[in-house]
């Protein structure tokens, strides 16, 4: 809106007031929308009721995307309304999640990114026990991490998939920044470093350089670090922004990773996929025949049918030695025509097929 400059700061914060009680009342009207869709959804479908609706919000965040005006920037304009749909599901029917605990875990962070600031976010102490508390419906989704683009797979979360009957239903991306934090004003009194063993693998370098003298400790996850080096002088921590803020440590350093573009990839698990959203992928678990040019067969029919492949990964099966299983993604939903026929031809030659979901690609 044009203003001119007899408006003066007091008329342009009228303005803004003003738009702020026309956003309020339009923000309300659409909630109260999202209550008849919750009406709607329950009379329709009785005690299998699916308030949430992953390929309905990402088509809503995807236009929203597109018709972005500026001066926001696209993601931005996305990160408000990704929250503003997270409340109106909540009003609809609170939803909640596990992740690798304890609080302040980039995984909690990956869960809030995905679902926005009103999922009940709770932390478990294992990966297996995310994927258990989903499996008995304790829980509507887990979170689980990956790979990350430094360090590679977390093979322990593919494992799991070899023999949980859960789908993906989602996929989230994070920028990974690490911190050195602690009670300690002075680096040079720091003897002891805190870490996910990832994480100090995605540091080494500063780490190397700029504390060589300070044990490093492993420990299950950076916001235990965290809250190990908020109780024990002499150590430090190296972890996320938000582990700071809860256990009260000072950032001595920031964004200490060697690789800037530090990215983690999780998944989102839960009981069912998700509908097509038509930008979607599919993950498959998948062993060929232990012979010459196997698994060159195994994959021709996804060449055959014109579909991409964004990511291979081996496992040893744990059926006997040599013998291996391969997480593969592809793009598409299993329920694309394309997709759909490449994966019959694949059912019949592989010894072991496995979809274990396929889901929307993360727009945010
Ligand atoms: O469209 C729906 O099915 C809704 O429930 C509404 C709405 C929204 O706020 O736009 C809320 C939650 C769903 O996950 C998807 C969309």
């Amino acid at each position: 809106m044009a203003t001119d400059s007899s408006d003066g700061l007091d008329g342009v914060r009228n303005r803004i007031d003003a738009i702020d009680q026309e956003l309020l009342r339009l923000i309300s009207e659409r909630a109260r929308y999202a209550q008849q869709v919750a009406h709607l959804k329950t009379e329709s479908n009785g005690q299998q009721v699916q308030f949430y609706r992953p390929e309905r919000e990402v088509a809503v965040l995807r236009r929203i995307k597109d018709a972005n005006p500026g001066p926001l920037d696209s993601e931005e304009v996305a990160r408000l309304f990704r929250e503003i749909m997270s409340a109106c599901l909540a009003l609809e029917r609170p939803l909640n999640a596990a992740f690798l605990g304890p609080e302040g875990t980039f995984t909690q962070a990956a869960a809030i990114k995905h679902f926005g600031h009103s999922v009940v976010t709770r932390a478990m102490a294992t990966i297996d026990e995310i994927f258990r508390e989903v499996e008995s419906g304790a829980c509507d989704f887990g979170v689980v991490p990956v790979e990350n683009s430094t360090e590679g797979v977390v093979s322990h979360t593919l494992d799991l998939f070899m023999s949980s009957p859960l789908r993906i239903t989602g996929e989230v991306t994070l920028r990974i920044h690490h911190h050195l934090m602690s009670h300690e004003a002075d680096p040079s009194a720091i003897r002891v470093l805190y870490s996910h063993q990832q994480s100090l693998a995605q540091c080494r370098g500063w780490l190397d350089r700029y504390l060589p003298h300070a044990e490093r400790i492993a420990v299950g996850s950076n916001a235990d670090a965290a809250r190990t080096a908020a109780s024990e002088p002499g150590s430090a921590a190296v972890a996320g922004l938000q582990a700071a803020e809860i256990y009260g440590l000072t950032v001595l350093a920031e964004r200490i990773e060697d690789d800037p573009g530090n990215t983690t990839r999780f998944l989102v698990i839960g009981k069912a996929d998700s509908p097509p959203s038509g930008q979607d992928k599919t993950s498959l678990l998948l062993s060929c025949r232990n012979q010459a040019g196997g698994l060159h067969a195994l994959l021709m029919p996804l060449a055959a049918h014109g579909i991409s492949m964004t990511r291979i990964e081996s496992r040893p099966s744990r059926r006997g030695i040599w013998d291996y299983v391969f997480f593969i993604d592809i793009l598409g939903h299993r329920q694309d025509l394309a997709v759909t026929a490449a994966l019959e031809h694949l059912e019949k030659d592989a010894p072991l097929f496995k979809i274990l979901g396929s889901y929307p690609v993360a727009v945010l």
